[in-house]
């Protein structure tokens, strides 16, 4: 699978963690940066990040920073982007069954390397359901529809 990285200074090791041991299961693996431990703006990275699973060019992405927190905010700005915060596996699979996230957030301040891990196998193995929830998943793409739904209530 393509998949794509990106964080600020908080999260640099969970980060080069992460991508090595992806590259080492087969997928092809863009690091967006930083590199260094200087510290960023989470939004310049999330808004790369989200850009470049937005325009296809990844198919999934993973976000990190010192909670999570900003980096989702920043990369669930882009209307194409479904950005799940996880601490723990179940969320990370609900995100695909339920929501069909295609980028999931964690903090590398809250979460360690092996339940990263955890939350990343998830993710990238668990199929979205579609059913009920391609009709919400198709609302959160378009907003308009859920007013036309719900405007009588
Ligand atoms: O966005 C965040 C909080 O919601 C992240 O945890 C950032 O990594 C954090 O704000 C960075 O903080 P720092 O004090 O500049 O390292």
């Amino acid at each position: 699978m393509r998949i794509a990285l990106a964080s600020d200074h908080a999260a640099i090791e969970l980060k080069a963690a992460l991508r090595d041991w992806l590259i080492e299961q087969g997928h092809e693996v863009a690091d967006l940066g930083p590199e260094t431990t200087d510290s960023v703006d989470y939004p310049d990275f999330g808004y790369k990040l989200a850009g470049v699973v937005a325009d296809g060019t990844a198919e999934r992405g993973i976000a990190l920073c010192g909670s999570g927190i900003g980096i989702s905010i920043s990369m669930n700005r882009n209307p194409a982007v479904r950005c799940a915060l996880v601490s723990e596996p179940l969320s990370a699979s609900l995100a695909r069954e339920h929501n069909d996230a295609n980028c999931i957030a964690m903090g590398a301040r809250l979460t360690g390397i092996d339940m990263a891990k955890a939350c990343v196998t998830a993710f990238l193995e668990t199929e979205f359901a579609g059913g009920r929830h391609q009709r919400r998943v198709n609302k959160l793409s378009n907003p308009s529809l859920a007013h036309e739904y719900t405007k009588d209530i």
